[in-house]
């Protein structure tokens, strides 16, 4: 329960994928029998319709995690479902757009949402225009209809990007480094345990190289410390471009970063560590010349967890160091 719970709170689109599931449940639940029993089976068999595919689309994205494909299958179906009530319940069905148009909103992309809401408009009103007092009353009645809904989507358009956005900054905010928008301790400590259990179900290889600045403290000291920031980030884009795009390059704190390689060998882990240690020395500079990265290095094998797997590299780090800086060092274990 608490697991589902924690889902609910971490997930936003999941969590707007369960609430259209049970909304749709207790709320289209009973028209169906009320529509059955009023005769009106072809509105009866729509709503029946949307509540199990509903249902099935909210397992599904409970499932998988993927909440982007129920979502976009839902737009589509509350999409058509809409037009389908609409055309067969005239005015008292029409209502059901304004539901339809925040709905769409919720669940996939903004330019996606507004494609499906004027879509399902465009078919309604055709199909209005063509047979007068089927869907509206008059031509007034259904201008006033798409113009009302067509607000409508405005405004829901305008929330929806915003909120979207404020979200992806949110993400932003919490995984990354801001000065060097290398990933942050946090989003490394989660990437960590990832890998290990990654490692540990399926024995896929990692590699973890730990890289350190040489003499970082006398370009602060020569230059200031915006010169100091400059450097960090001229790092981090080297070190970014001399990777995989599946390496994971984090900012541990100060000028101390992480590098996490998937599907790596020792041999691979050594190429990486001598390959950014020469792009660094030839590509980093300052007025006094070129800034050079101490690297220690380890494979993932029997760690107890991801601290003890750092730890290995660390020290690797510190022999480096100690052995006159600009070299990398792997453990020989794992
Ligand atoms: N400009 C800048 N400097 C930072 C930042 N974070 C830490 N530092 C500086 O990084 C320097 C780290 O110095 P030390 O730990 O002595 O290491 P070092 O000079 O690189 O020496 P070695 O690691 O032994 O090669 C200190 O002067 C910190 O003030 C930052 O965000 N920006």
């Amino acid at each position: 329960m608490q697991s589902i719970l924690i889902r609910l709170k971490e997930d936003f689109q999941l969590s707007i994928i369960t609430l259209v599931g049970l909304c749709s449940l207790i709320g289209i639940t009973p028209y169906i029998v009320f529509r059955l029993l009023e005769g009106n089976l072809w509105v009866g068999l729509v709503d029946a319709f949307l509540v199990v595919s509903t249902g099935l689309a909210v397992l599904y994205a409970w499932r998988t995690g993927d909440t982007i494909r129920p979502g976009q299958f839902l737009a589509l179906i509350y999409s058509a479902g809409a037009v389908l009530v609409s055309i067969k319940l005239g005015v008292n069905g029409l209502f059901w757009f304004y539901t339809l148009i925040l709905f769409n909103f919720f669940v996939v992309p903004p330019l996606q949402s507004a494609v499906a809401t004027v879509a399902s408009l465009i078919v309604v009103c055709t199909y209005g225009y063509l047979n007068p007092g089927l869907v509206f009353e008059s031509h007034y009645q259904m201008t006033s209809f798409a113009v009302t809904c067509l607000i409508a989507s405005l405004f829901a358009s305008v929330f929806a990007y915003r909120g979207r956005r404020q979200r992806e900054q949110l993400i932003e905010l919490a995984t990354l480094d801001p000065l060097t928008r290398a990933g942050n301790r946090r989003a490394m400590d989660a990437e960590l345990d990832i890998a290990m259990a990654d490692y540990q179900r399926h024995k896929t290889a990692y590699g973890l190289l730990v890289l350190d600045l040489d003499l970082f403290k006398e370009v602060n000291d020569a230059h200031g410390h915006k010169a100091g920031d400059h450097v960090l980030t001229e790092f981090t884009r080297i070190v970014k471009l001399s990777c995989r795009q599946s390496d994971r390059l984090f900012r541990m704190g100060g000028e101390e970063f992480v590098l996490l390689l998937p599907m790596v060998d020792r041999t691979g882990l050594e190429q990486a560590a001598s390959h950014i240690r020469g792009t660094v020395a030839e590509q980093l500079q300052t007025p006094d010349g070129p800034v050079t990265v101490s690297i220690g290095g380890c494979m993932l094998h029997q760690h107890g967890n991801s601290d003890e797997w750092l730890h290995e590299a660390d020290q690797c780090l510190y022999k480096a160091k100690e052995l006159g800086r600009n070299r990398y060092i792997i453990s020989p274990k794992g």
